[in-house]
């Protein structure tokens, strides 16, 4: 979660927007948040929860869990919070690091284990122990509010995935292969655990086993500050799993600060955005177009001012005339200034660099000396806006048919494979997203054209 998980940069201690435009802009997107949110703190799980949190110093006052019927499960505000309110402070005793694992049964062995385990290897073995544990685990009231089953790309049937715009599917493709390279290079250490366990080890750390526990890393965690130990590998040790905290969910619209707080000792979550009395509480992951959400969490938002449809160099070069002698002197020029990759339809229409790619590309033979001044941002003629913006049409019209063809092949799933039907929703959503994105740009190319009709 938050970006400090696996591979990922931290982007979760972003800085609010303190300026009185952002204050109205944050008001005014507070109010037309959705609630319906339905407590569920009567549960015996959060019940139990709550106790083992305060045994260990933390009591809420802010937040209930509940369930909402955009987003499912997440926090409610019990009382209405103000702009700059730490909203939670959770004690170091709660959090769940590569500290707990070390200090517990399996530090003795992965102290001894040769070459060292990673960061994440020990988060995860410890998880899936402490699950097989069950009654016995002291971290049992975390452990049984944590998702059962995971929607990360990881755990999609494949031709669910294959569903996927190229890109994505190309991400998933490599992060199962990461996963089960991690499952596989695992394997002689769960071995070496066997003298812990009375059954054997390997129906214990499972594929099945260790994928839940990675995916609840991989989502779940917050950054901590890197730590260096001789006992891990050279993988950045920067995740935290943050029982009760973690069940915050993402809203790109909203702005926090969190962090752990030396003085307290406390990771703590300060939010930007007011909350009303029994509104959703939202944290924001990072600015994460849906590809990326659907990659690392595992679920897509509706509206999210970041979404956008990637133009990969094959749909470039598709819609270029065949006959550009120059066709190749100007693909190694973007490749060359970094113009090939993140050309993107957002709803602002064609991103400034997909439009700038397309102006290079457009260049007549007469104009192609002045290629560098289109990198600059400079206008060469009416004929190279005018072929660019047309060109830009043409693909947003070609992916736009992608798309629906697309959306058309799901709903026939959809009625197919009942089996399917959560899958098949999600990328549902991610594709119906897209689109909308593609008729916003549509639009918004034609009025940049109109001038040159
Ligand atoms: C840190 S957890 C948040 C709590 C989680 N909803 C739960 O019930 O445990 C992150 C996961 O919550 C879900 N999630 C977070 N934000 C969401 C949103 N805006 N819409 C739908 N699901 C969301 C995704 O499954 C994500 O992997």
């Amino acid at each position: 979660m938050f970006d400090g998980a696996p591979d990922r940069s931290c982007s979760f201690g972003m800085k609010m927007g303190r300026g009185r435009t952002s204050r109205i802009r944050r008001r005014k997107l507070f109010r037309s948040s959705v609630s319906g949110g339905v407590s569920e703190s009567y549960k015996p799980e959060f019940i139990e929860l709550k106790k083992w949190l305060k045994d260990r110093k933390f009591e809420d006052t802010n937040l209930i869990p509940a369930c909402f019927p955009g987003t499912g499960r997440g926090l409610m505000s019990k009382t209405s919070l103000r702009e700059g309110q730490v909203i939670i402070s959770l004690p170091e005793s709660c959090l769940l690091t590569t500290d707990t694992v070390i200090r517990s049964y399996l530090g003795a062995y992965i102290a001894k284990w040769h070459p060292p385990p990673s960061p994440l290897l020990a988060l995860c073995t410890f998880l899936v122990s402490e699950k097989h544990a069950g009654d016995q685990s002291l971290w049992k009231p975390y452990l049984e509010i944590l998702p059962k089953a995971y929607t990360c790309p990881v755990c999609l049937e494949p031709e669910v995935v294959n569903l996927f715009p190229k890109p994505l599917k190309a991400k998933a493709e490599e992060q199962r292969t990461r996963v089960q390279e991690f499952f596989s290079s695992s394997r002689d250490f769960f071995s070496s655990l066997q003298p812990l366990f009375a059954e054997a080890v390997e129906s214990i750390f499972s594929y099945r086993a260790l994928l839940w526990a990675w995916c609840t890393v991989n989502t779940r965690a917050v950054y901590v500050k890197p730590r260096q130990r001789r006992c891990f590998s050279a993988e950045p040790d920067t995740c935290a799993l943050a029982p009760y905290l973690d069940l915050l969910n993402h809203s790109p619209r909203v702005q926090v600060e969190a962090a752990f707080n030396e003085e307290t000792r406390c990771y703590e979550i300060r939010t930007a955005s007011r909350c009303r009395k029994r509104e959703e509480v939202f944290i924001c992951y990072g600015p994460h177009d849906n590809q990326r959400l659907l990659l690392d969490y595992g679920f897509v938002s509706v509206h999210n001012p970041h979404a956008c449809v990637y133009v990969s160099e094959d749909i470039l070069v598709k819609y270029l005339p065949s006959i550009d002698k120059q066709m190749n002197k100007k693909i190694s020029i973007l490749k060359d200034h970094d113009f090939i990759e993140n050309l993107t339809f957002g709803w602002d229409g064609p991103s400034w660099r997909l439009l700038t790619a397309l102006k290079l590309l457009c260049l007549a033979a007469e104009e192609f000396m002045c290629w560098k001044r289109i990198l600059l941002g400079e206008v060469i003629s009416d004929t190279n806006e005018k072929t660019s913006l047309d060109m830009a049409q043409k693909i947003c019209h070609y992916f736009t048919e992608e798309t629906n063809a697309m959306l058309e092949k799901i709903s026939h799933m959809k009625g197919e494979d009942v089996a399917l039907i959560n899958q098949l929703t999600l990328v549902e959503t991610l594709w119906t997203e897209e689109l909308k994105i593609l008729q916003a740009s549509a639009e918004i190319l034609s009025s940049l054209q109109a001038p040159f009709r």
